[in-house]
């Protein structure tokens, strides 16, 4: 009685969570992070459990083989909806259905074979090694593509070791005792009922958890980054900046504004989206000639800034030339027109500086020598201090 209790409330709980994660899923417009198959998981699990208590005790029958299907299909839904809540687009509907009819069959041979026993050892034997399965799969997470949920996945990987020991316990007692172990009354299945409900209760909240670390993530990327480049914009850039100078080892930074040289009559003769192909380029050539650990930045307009970290003077002068020259040789692709269009920059370098607080003083020192450049015929490199080098 207490048993079947508990499984009620099971069941109420994977339904009412099955309804949030499809309500969650239909807000995540394109990118659904995995919600609507953890939804169709506890859908799955709770009508399992459901043909569970309207079954009654462990017998032979249609019901009982949909019953173990559905409790099969269940993990491997979940297993699928993390694969796509880690970018791993994967197809759900397919392999369920090719599983619930592989499993269908093997029941009834196995029935016909080995009898009911066996059939139930199956059930617990595969949960077993699907539960093992994951939690191998959670703790390599851990140290690879979900370094950043350390935490979390080890949570992850205890509930689900857990689940996979209760089931190892009842494959041995199902070999050693039939399916008179499967009583409802028994202790075991108290435990094991009382952890799944457990389970049912702790992981929704879990999963909204990631979702929400998720959003919230790429809403401080969007915040931090210029859509049309993808490079940081001066709110990215002054928290970068800010996070390297908080280090006690920072080495000094020069700053770099490079500006596109007649930009405006790229736009006027070619069109805004041309003009914007020519920012992109004029965005990959930056990232491609600077180190990793410097950051770029749109300004704004046609205006990039490059904080060059870790050098000194001759290297950031090399730096800017090579920057130079590559932009002037760079042809912006993907124009349908004959003719490929190319374009020069004009850069300014400042002195060095060793904190945050000093960006806008050094920004107009770089700007100083940037209007220097421009004035004196443009694509090239113009450095603050240039009479002193
Ligand atoms: N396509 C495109 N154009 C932009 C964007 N932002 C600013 N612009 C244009 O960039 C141009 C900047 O022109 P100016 O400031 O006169 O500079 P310039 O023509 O490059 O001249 P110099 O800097 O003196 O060589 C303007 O025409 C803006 O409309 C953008 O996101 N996309």
């Amino acid at each position: 009685m207490t048993t079947s209790v508990i499984l009620g409330m099971l069941c109420a709980h994977l339904l009412c969570f099955c309804v949030m994660f499809l309500l969650i899923s239909t807000r995540l417009n394109g990118k659904k992070m995995g919600m609507e198959v953890f939804g169709l998981g506890n859908l799955l699990l709770g009508l399992a459990y459901i043909l569970q208590l309207l079954d009654g005790p462990p017998d032979w029958g249609f019901m009982s083989v949909v019953n173990h299907t559905l409790t099969l299909c269940a993990p491997v839904a979940y297993l699928l909806g993390a694969m796509r809540f880690f970018d791993r687009p994967t197809p759900v509907l397919r392999p369920l259905l090719a599983l619930a009819a592989g499993y269908s069959v093997l029941q009834v041979l196995v029935q016909l074979t080995l009898g009911d026993a066996a059939r139930h050892a199956l059930l617990a034997g595969l949960c077993v090694l699907l539960f093992l399965g994951m939690t191998v799969a959670v703790l390599y997470g851990r140290r690879s593509f979900a370094k950043d949920l350390h935490v979390e996945m080890t949570v992850f990987a205890v509930l689900i070791a857990g689940i996979c020991i209760l089931n190892a316990a009842k494959f041995a007692m199902i070999l050693n005792g039939g399916v008179a172990a499967l009583d409802m009354s028994s202790g075991f299945q108290k435990v094991f009922y009382i952890y799944m409900s457990f389970l049912a209760t702790v992981l929704p909240p879990c999963a909204v958890w990631l979702v929400l670390r998720r959003l919230t993530d790429e809403l401080r990327t969007l915040a931090a980054h210029d859509p049309l480049t993808r490079l940081l914009n001066r709110r990215g850039l002054m928290d970068a900046l800010d996070a390297h100078f908080r280090s006690r080892t920072a080495a000094p930074a020069y700053l770099l504004i490079v500006d596109i040289d007649h930009f405006k009559s790229i736009n006027d003769t070619h069109g805004h989206n041309v003009g914007d192909l020519v920012l992109s380029r004029v965005a990959d050539v930056l990232k491609a000639n600077s180190r990793q650990g410097d950051l770029i930045c749109r300004l704004g307009g046609e205006e990039f800034v490059v904080i060059a970290l870790d050098t000194d003077r001759a290297g950031v002068l090399q730096l800017a030339e090579r920057m130079r020259s590559a932009i002037e040789q760079s042809e912006v692709p993907g124009t349908a027109m004959k003719q490929p269009i190319l374009c020069t920059a004009t850069i300014g370098v400042s002195d060095e500086f060793t904190s945050a607080h000093a960006f806008d003083e050094f920004l107009q020192q770089a700007d100083a020598a940037l209007y220097r450049g421009k004035a004196a015929g443009r694509n090239r490199v113009e450095w603050e201090l240039a009479q002193e080098v």
